[in-house]
């Protein structure tokens, strides 16, 4: 019998059954020794029924697991939740409140509970108003550790638990492809599950969990701002912040103009309205425009707004490298039904020059159709500043006015809510933008009066319900430190009464906090005396109160010395912002004389090499294009230029305008005809001026006729935009008219015929 219990691998004799074991519970031989010796067991008797059970046991698990696959696909409901969605947050935040969870034996504990797929679903948890302030049972601040609550959440696992009297699975599972970059909740599946072919007890428990979610943040107003996430640079709107409401009264602005805007949004937001809208076939949005100086409370307007009707706001600043044609466009089609999108600073470049501006300089593109191959142009133009100046044009992919317009009307844009746009500069903006139906009310914001002065002193310092002012070190105001004493007994007292024998000494607090607002009623007007009015933003005063906040009356006595300083600061500013603005200038000029002067000698060039073929020479065009071509750098020119006396140049026009023309526009026409790729003709209306009186004469009016038709090739016929043709001929000439390089319009016309056949080569 010893025998067959030697252990594998010794050689002889054969391997027993027993020993095979081994190779699937390791240590069985040992085992098997240790009973024969001590307790005379032999296993061998035993080991058709062990190998029978280790079977039973695999079937059974094999079965179970095709069963619960069975069943499950048959006869249950599951509802599998996105780590990367909302969703997530709702519903862990709900399993965590659940009995079966507090009950469980092992727990994942956490101090938040949101989803880290991204950072932003992550950091939704911005309590920024649970500061960890702990009260006694008279309400007075006893500690204000900042603390985090746990949350216990079941590990691993399926938990069975009842819900609304059914049961059901809450499943927990790691997905079997890991990657090490996976962040923690991409290394989990979440799913429930039930008895029963109709899901509707997980609807309704999603829906609790939403409720539930939505409650928490219900008295605060949430922040969303468009932002680019993950590798793909997708854009998104991500969830800045939670924040408590404000009151529409703690924004200062005319009595009046915020009642009509309450009212006016009150009235768009009544679902009769929306039914009123769809009935005429007029779009349901409503626009809004706050304009005026920085500082002067138009975000904060918005954020009370959207505060004061339960919406979330959506903010994307125009001046953000967010904000694209593109960008905007995928986010406007992600907002919901109901919302306020804040749109700031809608005097970004690009949007304020005028679509009539554009127009002219993007040429065609609007007025032709895609397959029209006169468009090849406009789209590379749509880059670049106007030559000769003029106001800048987007960059590409940058947001266009035509684009914003198109993104506010359009599909994308959800019907019911309410847009702001807001601007420091009104003036710039294009009449387009903010016509009705686009902006239906314009709020003007101005910098602070003597009213709005005192009112936000009395912002500042006039006691409020729940205020907690404990003392700050540095607050040296006697009669400030008695009056928080005061008043945070008055707010104890508000609070929690005790009873109504308390009452009396209630009213008497009462009456203490009036004498302290009417103390704090006479600092404001002696302090609003004190201020200049309409010289200072809201922002600004607010910014100087703060430095005393605990002290009134340190406020008042201090402002003549803040107003010294706030006006030389404000001064240094603006030499350094007109400094700025100067050098900008300068640079964008010299910018663009260096393109004109390049594209002029360009386009000399170009025309001279079509010249080489035709026999006819010129000398005095030999010495015009060495002339330009050693100023291929605009500043050699300039030198060069430089060193000419004043009484030369005109001279020097006038005889370059000579020799250019009515012989030159003729040989560039006879060039580009003569040329063996594509051929346009265009007719001049206007007559080239000659000799001196080119140079003397601004450059005329130039009209091309509309000679549309081309030969090509062989077989081919093109059409010229002879839109697109006038319009480079204008801009040429306002070019050379300004920077004096005495180009006659023949020579323009020409040059414009050369380009425009090249373009029509590139588009054929
Ligand atoms: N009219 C106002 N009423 C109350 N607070 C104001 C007012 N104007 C400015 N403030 C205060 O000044 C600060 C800046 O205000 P806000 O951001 O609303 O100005 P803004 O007009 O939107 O400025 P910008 O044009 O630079 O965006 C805020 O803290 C706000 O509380």
């Amino acid at each position: 019998m010893n025998e067959t219990l030697i252990p594998p691998g010794t050689g002889e004799p054969p391997l027993s059954p027993i020993a095979m074991l081994d190779f699937l519970f390791p240590g069985f031989t040992l085992l098997a020794n240790f009973l024969q010796t001590n307790l005379g067991i032999n296993l061998n008797l035993y080991l058709p029924v062990l190998l029978s059970l280790s079977f039973v046991a695999a079937a059974w698990r094999y079965l179970s697991s095709y069963l619960s696959d069975l069943m499950e696909s048959h006869l249950m409901s599951v509802v599998d939740v996105r780590t990367d969605d909302e969703i997530y947050n709702m519903l862990m935040g709900w399993v965590a409140q659940q009995t079966f969870s507090q009950g469980a034996r092992r727990f994942v504990a956490n101090t938040n509970l949101n989803s880290r797929v991204y950072w932003w679903m992550w950091a939704m948890s911005d309590d920024d108003d649970d500061d960890g302030t702990e009260v006694d049972e008279t309400g007075a601040v006893v500690s204000k550790k900042k603390k985090k609550a746990l949350a216990y959440t079941p590990t691993f696992g399926s938990h069975w638990f009842i819900y609304k009297r059914r049961l059901l699975i809450f499943r927990r599972t790691q997905p079997s492809t890991q990657s090490p970059f996976y962040t923690t909740s991409e290394r989990e599946e979440i799913s429930i599950s039930c008895f029963g072919r109709n899901p509707w007890v997980l609807k309704e428990l999603l829906n609790e969990a939403r409720q539930m979610y939505l409650k928490r943040d219900e008295a605060k107003t949430l922040i969303y701002r468009g932002a680019l996430k993950g590798t793909g640079m997708e854009p998104t709107w991500q969830r800045c912040m939670a924040r408590t409401s404000r009151p529409f009264s703690t924004v200062i602005l005319n009595e009046d103009v915020k009642k009509k805007l309450i009212e006016d949004v009150t009235d768009y937001l009544n679902p009769a309205t929306r039914r009123w809208y769809a009935n005429r076939g007029i779009p349901y949005r409503r626009g809004y425009l706050l304009w005026g100086p920085p500082g002067t409370g138009k975000s904060s307007l918005s954020l009370a707004l959207a505060g004061f009707f339960k919406m979330r706001i959506y903010i994307v600043s125009l001046s953000s490298m967010t904000a694209t044609e593109e960008n905007l466009a995928s986010l406007f089609a992600e907002l919901p039904r109901r919302c306020v999108v804040l749109l700031e600073d809608i005097d970004t470049a690009g949007l304020t020059h005028t679509r009539e501006d554009k127009d002219k300089n993007t040429s065609s593109s609007s007025d032709t159709s895609p397959t029209d191959s006169t468009a090849v142009v406009s789209s590379t133009d749509l880059a670049k500043s106007p030559p000769g100046g003029g106001k800048p044009l987007p960059l590409p992919g940058r947001l266009s006015l035509s684009g914003l317009l198109n993104i506010l009307d359009g599909v994308a844009s959800q019907e019911g809510r309410v847009l702001i746009m807001t601007t420091n500069h009104l003036e710039k903006l294009d009449k387009a933008l903010i016509r009705p139906g686009r902006v239906d009310m314009q709020v003007k914001f101005d910098k602070a009066d003597q009213d709005m002065t005192a009112a936000i002193f009395r912002a500042i310092y006039a006691p409020l319900e729940g205020d907690d002012l404990p003392s700050l070190p540095g607050a040296n105001s006697p009669a400030l430190t008695a009056l928080e004493k005061k008043l945070n007994k008055v707010a104890i007292a508000t609070a929690t009464p005790v009873s109504d024998q308390d009452k009396k000494d209630k009213e008497d607090k009462e009456r203490e906090k009036q004498k302290i607002i009417d103390k704090v009623d006479a600092l404001a007007s002696e302090f609003a005396a004190k201020v200049p009015p309409m010289e200072f933003s809201p922002a600004e005063i607010q910014g100087f109160l703060l430095k005393n906040k605990r002290n009134p009356e340190a406020a008042v006595a201090g402002v003549e010395e803040w107003l010294v300083v706030a006006r030389k600061e404000q001064k240094e500013r603006e030499i350094e912002q007109a400094k700025k603005k100067e050098e900008e200038a300068k640079k964008a000029a010299k910018k663009a004389a260096k393109k004109a002067k390049k594209k002029a000698a360009a386009a000399k060039k170009r025309r001279k090499g079509r010249k080489g073929d035709n026999t006819e020479s010129d000398d005095d065009d030999d010495e015009d294009s060495a002339a330009e071509s050693d100023g291929s750098d605009g500043e050699s020119d300039e030198g060069s230029e430089g060193s000419e006396s004043e009484e030369e140049k005109p001279k020097k026009k006038a005889k370059k305008g000579k020799k250019m023309g009515g012989k030159k526009e003729k040989k560039a026409k006879v060039a580009a005809v003569a040329a063996p790729t594509p051929v346009v003709e265009v007719r001049v209306d206007t007559p080239p001026p000659s000799g001196s009186e080119a140079a003397a004469t601004p450059v005329p009016e130039l009209k091309l006729e509309p000679v549309a038709v081309v030969v090509a090739a062989p077989n081919k016929t093109m059409t010229i935009d002879t839109k697109k043709a006038n319009e480079e001929v204008v801009e040429k000439a306002e070019v050379s008219g300004d920077s004096g390089y005495g180009a006659t319009p023949a020579e323009v016309t020409a040059s414009a015929v050369v380009e425009t056949t090249k373009v029509e080569e590139v588009a054929a």
